[in-house]
């Protein structure tokens, strides 16, 4: 059987995107899925995209997101950014979307060159200077530093994704931070299902921008990023231990397409 794909990155965070309207690609092949992912013997990618039927009435598409492992799992801000600008390169939407993920709605703008998500409420009345954890879609460790170059992201962040701290919610991501100035930041992130440093993540930056604003890093609403991969920038809103209104934005690439012989 073919299945014909396409690779997009989003500041180089990158995914194999599959149109998968047609149920033509065998979604439970976790081998298959982790083979093609795979730098030397497959495509290379951090993770695998289906692009499905919506599942209600008012959503353009259903997102079905694989880590480079092969398993399916939780919310991918840069690959929701990116299966937005594949949707549009379809003809499925214009500039606009409402579509499903794993933690629920999207809604999506594509504006300038970029694709801005909106991304889930998140609550961070646990939040402290001690404990700098957030679930943003995906669980995700905070870590300051101020020399974040000089990390070895992959040693330390699978110390800490591996911990035993996390392991009852089946590991976190891990970000190394350094800031750079009154509202912008450095980041770098070691990725559960990868397990290893991407060149950026989606959930990650959005973890790091809650979190600065609500330890008081930065009294800014509007957080910018920069990543091994590119820049991205964050915007929120923020009512009592809630952040709402949360839109993550960056540019995305359509890089190349093929085939697939499975
Ligand atoms: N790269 C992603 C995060 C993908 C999910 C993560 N690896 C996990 O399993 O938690 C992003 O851009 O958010």
């Amino acid at each position: 059987m073919r299945v014909n794909f396409h690779k997009f990155h989003g500041t180089g965070n990158d995914f194999i995107m599959i149109d998968n309207r047609g149920n033509v690609f065998s979604k439970n092949d976790t081998n298959l899925i982790h083979h093609l992912c795979h730098r030397r013997f497959g495509i290379g990618a951090d993770g695998l995209i289906l692009l499905e039927l919506p599942i209600n009435d008012d959503e353009d598409f259903n997102m079905v997101y694989y880590n480079s492992d092969g398993n399916q799992s939780s919310m991918c801000g840069n690959g929701g950014r990116c299966i937005v600008a594949f949707a549009n390169h379809l003809g499925i939407i214009g500039s606009e979307t409402i579509f499903n993920a794993i933690d629920g709605q999207h809604q999506a703008i594509i504006k300038d060159g970029k694709v801005s998500l909106k991304m889930m409420d998140v609550n961070a009345e646990d939040l402290n200077e001690n404990e700098l954890f957030l679930d943003t879609g995906s669980p995700h460790k905070i870590v300051f530093s101020t020399n974040v170059g000089a990390i070895d992201v992959k040693k330390e962040g699978s110390k800490i994704r591996y911990s035993k701290k996390y392991e009852s919610d089946g590991g976190t991501n891990v970000n190394f931070v350094q800031q750079t100035g009154e509202e912008s930041f450095l980041v770098r992130t070691y990725e559960r299902g990868v397990e290893d440093e991407t060149y950026s993540c989606g959930t990650g930056v959005t973890a790091v921008a809650l979190a600065v604003n609500a330890i008081g890093k930065s009294k800014s609403t509007t957080i910018y990023l920069e990543t091994p991969g590119g820049k991205l920038e964050v915007s929120f809103e923020k009512s009592e231990n809630t952040f709402q209104n949360i839109w993550l934005t960056g540019p995305t690439e359509n890089v190349f397409k093929g085939e697939i012989k499975c």
